[in-house]
């Protein structure tokens, strides 16, 4: 008999797939109020959530996908950017690690800065140089060239970027999926800045991790057995703002 898994994350209730559907966990890092619990949100769900707390511990999302005909499942693990809210969890988070998603703000250079941290920590957890890394510059919305100072430029993350073996995004989680810049009207707040649409990571994370020959038939229920996942939120107030 088959049996059916069921668990609870932030988007509710998930059934179970069949064993043949491979899945694969994704790590989103980076600091505190960067955007990734809007982003992992906009990943799976499609939209900005109305409301967002500060990330206690870690929590995940899932999307399903169909890759060249085979169904793959991205479980996105969002992670807390606070030290204090992670430090006990962080050796439970990097195991069974099939990708990275390195976010930082391109308006908060303080958290372009600590990625270095970032990168170290996940070397401290041994994750090897062969999974795949991804640079998501997050709040590409809020670029515009009245504020190019005190930015992170594309420039900068590219060499970043390069220098890791990391793909590299800028993208917003807020704005909406059809508002790329060929889509501005003359009226509306041009586009000085090239942004990448959020669906363009997961295409581009799905094709990498396809491509991955390692059977990984880790499956949510592996994940729940090991460790209990909390989901528990702070109250907006207290979330950190980039001091920069
Ligand atoms: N303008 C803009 N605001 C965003 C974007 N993404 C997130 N935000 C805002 O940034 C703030 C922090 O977002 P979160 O997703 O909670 O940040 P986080 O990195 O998960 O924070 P922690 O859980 O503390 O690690 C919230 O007020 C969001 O509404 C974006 O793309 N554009």
């Amino acid at each position: 008999m088959e049996s059916s898994l069921e668990f609870s994350n932030s988007l509710g209730s998930v059934s179970s797939l069949p064993a043949r559907c491979r899945t694969f966990k994704i790590i989103v890092i980076g600091d505190s109020a960067v955007g990734k619990t809007c982003l992992t949100h906009r990943l799976c769900a499609g939209e900005f959530p109305r409301r967002v707390e500060a990330t206690i511990g870690v929590d995940f999302r899932e999307r399903l996908l169909d890759v060249e005909g085979e169904r793959i499942k991205l479980q996105m693990w969002d992670t807390a950017g606070q030290e204090r809210f992670r430090k006990s969890m962080v050796q439970h988070y990097y195991r069974n690690v099939h990708a990275v998603l390195f976010v930082y703000d391109v308006t908060c250079p303080a958290s372009f800065r600590s990625l270095p941290a970032w990168v170290e920590e996940c070397r401290q957890n041994s994750l090897g140089l062969d999974i795949p890394r991804f640079l998501v510059g997050n709040k590409s919305d809020l670029r515009g060239p009245v504020r190019a100072e005190g930015q992170v430029s594309r420039e900068q993350a590219l060499k970043f970027a390069e220098a890791h073996g990391m793909t590299l995004f800028e993208t917003s989680a807020k704005s909406p999926a059809n508002s790329g810049p060929k889509r501005r009207g003359a009226g509306e707040r041009e586009a000085a800045f090239q942004q990448d649409k959020v669906d363009d990571i997961i295409t581009a994370v799905a094709a990498r991790l396809k491509r991955l020959r390692r059977p990984t038939a880790v499956s949510a229920r592996a994940y729940c057995d090991s460790f209990k996942v909390p989901t528990k939120k702070m109250p907006e107030k207290d979330l950190w703002s980039c001091t920069c």
